[in-house]
């Protein structure tokens, strides 16, 4: 998959691109139609934002599915005047103009950003409707909490739950620090919801198994402050050099420093070329607001129930004590088995959680 733009004119490698342009086309764009979509800027290359800092974006232009192509690299950039109302986020596909050269003292500009496939928001605190977006094209989140240390809690990785689900994300849970006490009994909370579980613990580290999840896709990681996030991170992308332990201390060692948001791609060690992921670290969303989040968006993480959804009462809660709500008739006359009434279960407690906040 390629980040450049469709050129429906010219059909030259990225790299040949502004030369050819200067050396055939000295004004490309006085015979080059006007497009909708890009009305002002035809000509912008698109970058994914991997890092934003005071009002500086850093973009990675060209091939990311494809990392040691020679045309990928990063860029400066600077949003243009006329966006300084649009968010954007780590994740975003920007559209950028100007001095995309990436080389030592350029900055770029961003004029636009692509449609979002999905966007995790959040509100200051429950009560806030007003939200923000944080994450953009993000497909999973792995939420990261302790076995002890702090201590887990169902309340908070509900809460991660219910974003995820909301958002359209698919949720993973890594359980960490496995060697202070016994995962099961925490995790028994979630089995109905079919999550896939990894379990970490030092020198046991499930770092295949989290690859293997990661590649090909964009996974956000949240967790309480703590649990062992940037330690995790720092095992699957040594590079990252994400600052550990619980001071909050400034290590001057550049802006990738656990202060910061950053996306940063996740290799399969062995698997030359193709298969990486991304994984984006976000300290904001180690405690969010939900005041956005519907209960028609908690539902979707349940598709399988939706059938049944369908015959509930006009506006059904679902919860246990909705009057017929037809989840309680399909555990009753059996369409749902233990394990379908345990996903009930589950569901009604997020939907909780979720009416909670309104
Ligand atoms: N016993 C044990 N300790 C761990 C494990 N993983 C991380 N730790 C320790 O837990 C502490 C916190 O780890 P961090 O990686 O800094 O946690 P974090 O979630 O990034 O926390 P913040 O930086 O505050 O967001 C560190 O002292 C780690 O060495 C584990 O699996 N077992
Ligand atoms: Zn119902």
């Amino acid at each position: 998959m390629s980040w450049l733009p469709p050129d429906d004119e010219e059909d030259v490698p990225y790299g040949e691109y502004a030369e050819h342009r200067v050396r055939e086309r000295p004004n490309p764009k006085a015979n080059r139609p006007r497009t909708k979509r890009r009305p002002e800027h035809a000509d912008a290359v698109l970058g994914m934002v991997t890092a934003v800092d005071r009002g500086r974006y850093t973009a990675l232009i060209a091939d990311g599915a494809d990392p040691g192509h020679p045309a990928e690299h990063e860029v400066l950039a600077a949003r243009a005047r006329e966006l300084r109302r649009t968010p954007i986020v780590i994740g975003d596909r920007a559209q950028l103009v100007g001095d995309t050269s990436g080389e030592e003292g350029s900055l770029a500009r961003i004029v636009g950003v692509e449609e979002r496939r999905t966007v995790l928001r959040r509100s200051a605190d429950d009560s806030d409707r007003v939200e923000r977006v944080m994450v953009a094209n993000a497909d999973q989140m792995l939420i990261v909490v302790a076995a002890a240390d702090p201590e887990p809690r169902v309340r908070l990785v509900d809460r991660y739950l219910v974003a995820a689900y909301d958002a359209g994300i698919r949720p993973l849970i890594c359980i960490t620090k496995v060697d202070l006490a016994d995962p099961e009994p925490f995790l028994a909370h979630f089995a109905a919801l079919e999550v896939p579980v990894f379990r970490s613990a030092p020198g046991a580290w499930p770092l295949a198994e989290i690859r293997g999840a990661l590649a090909g896709h964009t996974t956000v990681f949240v967790g309480h402050s703590g649990v062992g996030k940037s330690t995790l991170i720092n095992a699957l992308v040594p590079e990252a050099e994400r600052a550990t332990g619980h001071v909050n201390e400034v290590t001057g060692r550049g802006r990738h420093t656990s202060s910061s948001s950053v996306a940063l791609r996740a290799r399969t060690p062995g698997c030359a070329g193709g298969e990486s992921g991304w994984v984006i670290d976000t300290p904001g969303v180690r405690s969010f607001g939900l005041g956005h989040v519907t209960g028609e968006g908690i539902l979707r993480g349940f598709t399988e129930l939706a059938e049944i959804i369908d015959a509930c009462p006009r506006g059904c809660t679902h919860q246990d004590d909705a009057p017929d709500c037809e989840l309680d008739a399909a555990i009753a006359d059996g369409r749902l088995d233990a394990a379908g009434a345990a996903r009930v279960e589950s569901l009604r407690r997020l939907l909780r959680s979720g009416a909670r906040l309104r």
